[in-house]
């Protein structure tokens, strides 16, 4: 408390320390409160999965475009993903398996900047053993670059059929130049029962060959290329669309640019990006709405 008869001393300035360091831990705690219920709470609407990530993804735009003051952005974010990976963990135990067939540092960095100290790490050689892993376990996550690398081949095709494993979110979440944990990861996990984030849609598509209309092509839809591999005698894609491109468009897209009986399959889907220095540079509103239509508990 400031005293207008005399400058503030450091052991002013510590009580005031105290006292917010206090408050924050009581307010962690009552998180813990409000967890114990919403577990409840997700059981009586037929349990699913502990991890939301349509509700993460919001959650992080509205944390990074409120934030302001003297405390870093990247320390902020950081907090907060361990915050909620480990309320997730607290909800039901997981590990997050990581291919770390790229170098184990920068995956190792990203995967603890993400879900924190508390959930275990487990690394695999190369993205189709996390996928494997994740099928073969009792609610896990894995982590995959979204860019696997001229060895990883089309290891997105291990995410095909139904009972599959699929990707269920793009991290980070707030996406900048400058992102201390900034490796661009899917996360893996077995096909999520409850409303997925939907707003980009990722197909493998398998064709003969490469055509030379296929990226602008596909580039006038708004779908991306994100790799491509050899695939047996023909060549798998791993495309992300937005908004309505859906297979239907995708594949007369395909075809006009040359494909023959392209096949399309969904691998997956994830909650728009979101971009914060553009969004910065446009004046983004401070706490943004939602980005999706689905309710929030069930995203
Ligand atoms: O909102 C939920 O469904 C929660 O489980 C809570 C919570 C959180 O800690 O805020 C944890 C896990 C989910 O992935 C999203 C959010």
């Amino acid at each position: 408390m400031s005293h207008p008869s005399r400058p503030e001393t450091l052991a002013d300035l510590r009580i005031e320390i105290d006292r917010i360091d206090a408050g924050l831990h009581q307010l962690l705690m009552e998180r813990g409160e409000i967890i114990n219920r919403l577990i409840e709470a997700k059981a009586r609407q037929g349990g699913g999965s502990a991890f939301r990530p349509g509700r993460e993804a919001d959650m992080m735009r509205g944390l990074a475009s409120r934030h302001e003051g003297l405390l870093p952005l990247d320390t902020v974010e950081s907090i907060w993903r361990i915050i909620i990976s480990t309320f997730t963990y607290v909800q039901a135990n997981y590990s997050v398996h990581a291919d770390i067939s790229g170098g184990d540092a920068a995956m190792r960095d990203c995967c603890r900047f993400h879900f924190g100290f508390t959930v275990p790490y487990i690394v695999h050689h190369g993205a189709r053993a996390v996928i494997d892993a994740v099928a073969g376990s009792n609610g896990d996550l894995g982590l995959a670059p979204v860019r696997g690398g001229a060895t990883s081949g089309p290891w997105w095709r291990g995410l095909i059929g139904p009972q599959a494993p699929k990707i269920i979110a793009r991290l980070p979440f707030v996406e900048r130049p400058d992102h201390p944990a900034g490796m661009p990861l899917f996360v893996i996990a077995q096909p999520l029962a409850e409303a997925a984030a939907r707003e980009v849609v990722v197909y493998a598509v398998a064709l003969e060959r490469w055509l030379d209309d296929l990226t602008s092509s596909l580039d006038a839809l708004g779908a991306e290329i994100l790799d491509n591999a050899a695939d047996g005698f023909g060549l798998s894609l791993m495309v992300a669309t937005v908004g309505d491109a859906g297979p239907e468009r995708l594949r007369e897209t395909l075809i006009r640019a040359g494909a023959v009986e392209p096949r399309i399959a969904e691998v997956g889907s994830h909650a728009a990006r979101f971009d914060f220095s553009a969004a910065q540079r446009q004046g983004a509103p401070s706490e943004p709405a939602p980005n999706r239509t689905t309710p929030s508990e069930a995203a």
